[in-house]
């Protein structure tokens, strides 16, 4: 949440305004701090030593949350491996200079195709989610004459207590292996020539504020895990996976990551695997934001709409989820207000005509994208004194922003940028329209 810094002459990630940013590579653009992202690996590398994992931890960083090369080539350099869901992220990850010994392989459906290019990369690990994956997996592995490491993903039947959408670990969801039924699939997958068993893998699902969820399930893992060593099926991994939330509102503050790791790490300190953690959102999610500019303000008499460069093509959080993430001016004079205390105001004249708010010149807007769709919405019952031309920023954007993008109504996708100290990278191109109909062709004429 507190990426920028406001100066007289507006909102700065590190050296540079944004306002500046806007003006040289356009709106919308998502902007990145690369300090961010750095501080925020730190800050899982600094509680795992403080733990004493410094050196059997391995973070692998979930590139679902945000596939940049820049980003991933950035968490490379700094030592970390990589959670993959595709062999399109595997690709990325490889060109991005990641190494794959330190790649796991998550996902419930990997195809032939995929399993064959990841072992000849020869990561870490699969992560295996049913019975039939091991089996092909097998296959694939005896037909390339060689042996896949598997862990099993088990599912705890462990409530994660975050939005449905976004939670795995309960017995009615698509991911991982049921608890009962994994003890026999670790002997099945003994067995098989072509396998090795190395760990075992659970993620209960994402945007977690309370440890609590995951620390249970971790009882249900190492339970499992010894268990398996009785059988002589020994581990030498355990994947406590993702999932640690970070703030997006003022009200709803997120754990550190050494506290939130604090009451998982405890029960693994007197043992002897190697962790893998899989952060995805608590590694960039903060580092990022979405730059938008207001291009059309429509008063009405239930609502007043201000219709931004932005829409939901470019952050869907908001429209899948009802997600909430903080706007604020980054102009010359405009402070990030407290959202607080203006939501509060929005409320308390919500239905009356004018819509005012306490504060002088400000009104309750919806902040909405020129997308043709009610739920094309970016934020509801904002606070702020606008005028068409405003640059708007929208906060904690760097996770599931761009990486779930997409170009419904023919939209490019928005530039993306780098901040670094006084540099600013391009480090993605805006796509051009030209661009979105390349692939396509008409049918022959006749
Ligand atoms: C298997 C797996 N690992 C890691 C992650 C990353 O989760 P988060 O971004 O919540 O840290 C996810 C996404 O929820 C996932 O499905
Ligand atoms: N896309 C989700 C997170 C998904 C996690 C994937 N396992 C979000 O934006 O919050």
């Amino acid at each position: 949440m507190h990426l920028t810094t406001s100066y007289p002459d507006g909102l700065y990630i590190e050296g540079i305004a944004l306002t500046d940013i806007a003006t040289r590579f356009g709106t919308p653009c998502y902007v990145y701090s690369r300090a961010a992202l750095a501080a925020a690996y730190s800050g899982y590398r600094n509680a795992l030593d403080a733990q004493g994992f410094g050196n059997r931890a391995l973070i692998c960083y979930a590139v679902k949350a945000n596939a940049s090369l820049a980003i991933l080539n950035l968490f490379a350099n700094l030592g970390a491996g990589f959670d993959i869901v595709s062999g399109g992220e595997l690709a990325r990850v490889l060109a991005a200079g990641g190494k794959a010994e330190k790649i796991v392989f998550s996902g419930v459906g990997k195809s032939r195709a995929e399993m064959r290019a990841a072992l000849a990369a020869g990561i870490h690990c699969f992560n295996v989610e049913s019975a039939s994956e091991l089996t092909q997996l097998n296959a694939v592995a005896g037909e390339l004459g060689t042996c896949a490491p598997i862990s099993l993903r088990v599912n705890p039947n462990v409530d994660p207590k975050t939005h449905p959408y976004i939670s795995t670990g309960l017995k009615d969801a698509k991911f991982g292996i049921a608890m009962d039924a994994a003890f026999a699939l670790y002997q099945h997958a003994a067995s098989l020539p072509h396998l090795a068993v190395k760990g075992i893998d659970c993620h209960i699902g994402s945007q977690l504020l309370d440890p609590a969820p995951a620390a249970e399930a971790m009882d249900k893992v190492l339970a499992l895990a010894d268990q398996l060593a009785v059988a002589h099926i020994p581990l030498t991994h355990i994947d406590v996976g993702g999932g640690m939330g970070i703030q997006y509102q003022p009200d709803k503050p997120a754990p550190t990551v050494a506290d939130y790791l604090a009451p998982i790490l405890a029960k693994l300190s007197d043992r002897h695997e190697q962790l893998v953690l899989e952060p995805g959102r608590s590694l960039v999610g903060n580092a990022g934001l979405l730059l938008t500019q207001v291009m059309v303000l429509k008063p009405g008499e239930e609502k007043n709409f201000a219709i931004v460069d932005a829409a939901m093509n470019d952050l869907m959080r908001p429209a899948l989820y009802d997600a909430f993430h903080e706007i604020v001016k980054v102009g010359a004079g405009d402070t990030p207000q407290s959202f607080e205390s203006d939501r509060r105001e929005c409320r308390a004249v919500s239905g009356k005509p004018s819509w005012r708010t306490a504060k002088h010149d400000e009104q309750c807007w919806e902040i909405v994208g020129p997308v043709c769709e009610s739920g094309d919405f970016l934020g509801h019952d904002r606070a702020l004194a606008l005028a068409e031309g405003d640059l708007l920023a929208i906060l904690s954007a760097g996770a599931y922003g761009m990486a779930m993008a997409s170009n419904y109504n023919t939209r490019p996708r928005a530039a993306e940028v780098m901040v670094d100290g006084d540099q600013v990278h391009l480090i993605r191109r805006r796509e051009e329209v030209a661009e979105l109909f390349a692939l396509e062709s008409v049918l022959p004429a006749g």
